[in-house]
This record gives C-alpha cells, sequence and structure tokens, in this order.
C-alpha cells in the first residue's frame, strides 16, 4: 500500500491553500490538524500514520509501481488472484497513476500502472511456455457494466449457485505482446465515461476495471485485476445533474470499504452483493491465494483535510487488515 501525497497540485497552488500533510520519511506520512481546547484556546493535532510506502508530489509512476503492483504479478503466475486498486477523493491522481497518458493528447505521453504492468506480465510469461495471456477493460457507471473493449456494450453480471460471477459477454481478448496490450488499454480508456467536478474537470465518473488473464489449456490460472476507482466526493462538489452518479459511486465505494472490513475480521458474511463493483471482484478478493494492493491518492490542501483523513482512516485499516486477508 502506498499513499501518494497531493500529485494534483496545481488546483492547491493556485488557491494558496495550505498543506496538512508533511511525509517524514518513506513510511511516515504526518496529517496536521488544528483542534480546540475546553477553554476554546487552538493546539495543533498530529496525526501520525504509518505505511509500506509513502510518496511524495515528485514519485513517477514507475516508483510508485515498483512498490505496489509490480510485486504482485509474480503471484498470478503461481496461480493466485491479484488486486490493486487506486482510491481517493476526486482529482487525486488516481487515473494519472493507473492509466498514464497513452495517447498523449492531454499532454506528454506517459505510462501508467497498467502499462507498466502489461509490461511485466510479458517478461514473466518468457518462462511459462503453457500459458495464454487474455485481457478484459469495462467499466461500472451507475452501478452498470460496460465493456470498454467492445464498443461499450452494457452487461449483465449474474451468479451461479456456486456464487461465481459472470459478466456475461465480457470480451476476453488474446493479447500477444505488451505493445498490442497497451493499444487495447489506450482504446478501452478512450471509451471511459468522464464528467465534470469542482476538483477535476476531466474526472473518471466509473469504476474501471482492468483484467489480465493467464489460463493453461483455456482453465484459469491466474488473474491480476487493477482497478482505477472513481473519485471519493461530496455530493455538494458536483453539478446537480450528476448527483444520481455521486450518490451510485459513494454507495459502492462504501460497499468495497465494507467487504474488506468484514474479510479482514474474517466474518462468516462479506456483503459482496452490495454492489455490482464488490460482486465483480468478489473472487480476486476472496481465496487463500489472493492478494491485494491499495495505493490512496490524497491531495495535500486544508480544503481537503476531511477526505484526505478519511482516505488515510481506510487506507490504515486496509494496511492492518491485508495480513488477515
Ligand atoms: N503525479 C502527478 N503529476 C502531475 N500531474 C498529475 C499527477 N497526478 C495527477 N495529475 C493531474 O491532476 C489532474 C487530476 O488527476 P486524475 O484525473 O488522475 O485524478 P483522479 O483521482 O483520477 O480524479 P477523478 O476521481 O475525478 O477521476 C489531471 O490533470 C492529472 O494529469
Amino acid at each position: 500500500m502506498a499513499s501518494p501525497a497531493g500529485p494534483s497540485e496545481e488546483p492547491e497552488l493556485a488557491t494558496k491553500d495550505l498543506d496538512v500533510v508533511t511525509i517524514n520519511g518513506n513510511r511516515n506520512l504526518i496529517f496536521h490538524r488544528i483542534k480546540q481546547k475546553v477553554d476554546r484556546t487552538s493546539y495543533m493535532e498530529n496525526r501520525h500514520f504509518y505505511f509500506n510506502y509513502v510518496f511524495n508530489e515528485d514519485a513517477t509512476n514507475d516508483l510508485v509501481y515498483r512498490f505496489t503492483a509490480k510485486p504482485l504479478v509474480r503471484s498470478i503466475f503461481e496461480g493466485g488472484t491479484a488486486t490493486c486498486f487506486a482510491y481517493g477523493q476526486t482529482g487525486s491522481g488516481k487515473t494519472h497513476t493507473m492509466g498514464g497518458d497513452l495517447s498523449g493528447k492531454a499532454k506528454k505521453r506517459y505510462e501508467g500502472i497498467y502499462a507498466l504492468a502489461a509490461q511485466d506480465v510479458f517478461a514473466h510469461l518468457g518462462q511459462h511456455s503453457a500459458l495464454r495471456l487474455y485481457v478484459t477493460f469495462f467499466e461500472i457507471y451507475n452501478d452498470k457494466v460496460f465493456d470498454l473493449l467492445n464498443e461499450k456494450a452494457k452487461l449483465r453480471v449474474l451468479q451461479d449457485r456456486k456464487q461465481q460471477v459472470q459478466v456475461v459477454g465480457l470480451q476476453e481478448i488474446p493479447v500477444s505482446s505488451a505493445d498490442n496490450m497497451i493499444r487495447l488499454i489506450e482504446q478501452g480508456s478512450a471509451r471511459r465515461t468522464s464528467g465534470w467536478t469542482f476538483a477535476n474537470a476531466r474526472s473518471s465518473r466509473s469504476h474501471a476495471i482492468l483484467q489480465i488473464i493467464l489460463r493453461r489449456n483455456k482453465m484459469l490460472h491466474g488473474k491480476f485485476s487493477l482497478v482505477d476507482l472513481a473519485g471519493d466526493e461530496r455530493a455538494t462538489d458536483v453539478s446537480k445533474d450528476d448527483w444520481q452518479t455521486t450518490t451510485n459511486i459513494n454507495r459502492s465505494l462504501l460497499a468495497l470499504r465494507e467487504c474488506i472490513r468484514s474479510l479482514g475480521e474474517k466474518r462468516q458474511h462479506v456483503p459482496f452483493r452490495r454492489s455490482k463493483l464488490t460482486q465483480v471482484l468478489r473472487d480476486s478478493l476472496i481465496g487463500e491465494k489472493s492478494r491485494m494492493c491499495m495505493i490512496a491518492m490524497i491531495s495535500p490542501g486544508l480544503s481537503s483535510g476531511e477526505r484526505t483523513l478519511n482516505t488515510l482512516r481506510f487506507a490504515d485499516r486496509v494496511k492492518k487488515q491485508n495480513g488477515n486477508l
């Protein structure tokens, strides 16, 4: 798990927003908050968080990848499932980190974790001649699933008697090279649903899930789900038209937090059915050979303080529970 602090710093700089976060070394992050005593005098509360890795605003996607998703690549070759998800408030840098900008239309072309993982998987594949590689890429928008590699076809999610979840009709495309896969990621990313929020003019309004699937004689061998979640935000920070979407996003993120909490506490019942997001991630999150990594993104400014603290608290819980999953 990692916590890149304040990658999208331009809005904070423009509004002269004060930083409420200090990074101390590569594992410790301090959150500062002004509080009041009973006699109304103010004091600064410094809350320390410790993570596996903490990155500052200068960290490249390559560096973040190396300490987060990269170690999970090996596990899918060993027959496991892995999930890496980017979580955080809108505009904090999730898509920048996961997807990068492969077309280079907006600014300069740069690779994100999707492309870096694709290259790594092909580097490993050379030593596993019996395995074949496939990719799926879909988004969950307003609790509905759309295939990003098939003209955004709307798909149904069904669960069989053994509780195996199927995304019916999802295109699983065979890929022969990292370049081939990166082109598919680029095409799929261009189809993703975006919208405007106060914090991000090109905000992803859907959860995007890229799955790298390994098969041996058509049987599933390993699966890596790379998830760029929609931004966690307040309904007041979006336009009126987008209110329903925001409600759906927040509901599915709450379901994800609940599932991770239940898994960590080894509860009998894990509420996967509460959202499409948790339904489709179910197989990847359970099982002895499943591994998970969360990349928590924060915007360090005072105006984002409340959401930053929520993200840090969730990341802290995931870190503590990850050992139990
Ligand atoms: N590390 C970084 N370096 C430079 N620019 C960045 C960095 N991270 C994010 N940005 C820029 O900040 C803006 C918002 O980032 P991004 O779209 O990745 O946020 P997000 O968390 O995915 O937002 P949303 O949840 O709204 O989709 C983009 O213009 C992006 O290019």
